[in-house]
């Protein structure tokens, strides 16, 4: 197993009793994340699921909120906002955002695992304001520019 980085987790009252997010398999990125609260989502609905989990990542890492691919193709289910991030100086209730987009009715219950959380370090920037940027072959073009897609 490659070596692996500390990240404190606290179970808040109500995620008591349900396993803490785990990899699936030896070589898997994201470690599955637990609902912790019953819920059903109306075509179109999206909801914040309680994980019953509380982290203090170590500063330099965030961990993003991932959907699972699985959810997604099979029901529409899936995380508008990913990859979430959950800052290392955050202290509240980790909670996964999901939206269905399937077409009934999707009941999740606790203990379902809703997404995957992945840990990944961060770089911050600091400014650097200049009043010329330095000349490239790209210039300003952008947003398919280059080519490469189908013509309708
Ligand atoms: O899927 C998510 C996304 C965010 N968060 C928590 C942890 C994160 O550190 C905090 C803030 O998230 P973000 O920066 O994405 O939201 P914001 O809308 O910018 O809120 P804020 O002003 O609190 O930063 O909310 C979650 O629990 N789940
Ligand atoms: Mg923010």
């Amino acid at each position: 197993m490659a070596d692996r980085i500390g990240v404190q987790v606290k179970r808040l009252p109500h995620g008591e009793g349900l396993a803490l997010p785990a990899y699936a398999t030896g070589g898997a990125a994201g470690m599955d994340v637990l609902a912790a609260e019953d819920v059903t989502l109306a075509p179109g609905q999206r909801h914040a699921v309680a994980t019953g989990l509380a982290l203090a990542i170590p500063q330099g890492y965030e961990i993003q909120v991932r959907p699972r691919s699985g959810l997604a193709l099979k029901h529409g289910i899936t995380v508008p906002n990913t990859p979430g991030t959950i800052d290392s100086d955050y202290r509240g209730e980790l909670k996964v955002i999901l939206i269905n987009h399937g077409a009934g009715d999707f009941t999740i219950a606790r203990g379902d695992r809703v997404a995957q959380l992945v840990l990944a370090p961060v770089t911050q920037a600091a400014w650097d304001e200049v009043d010329e940027l330095d000349e490239t072959t790209r210039g300003a073009g952008g947003f398919g520019s280059t080519g490469g897609h189908a013509k309708l």
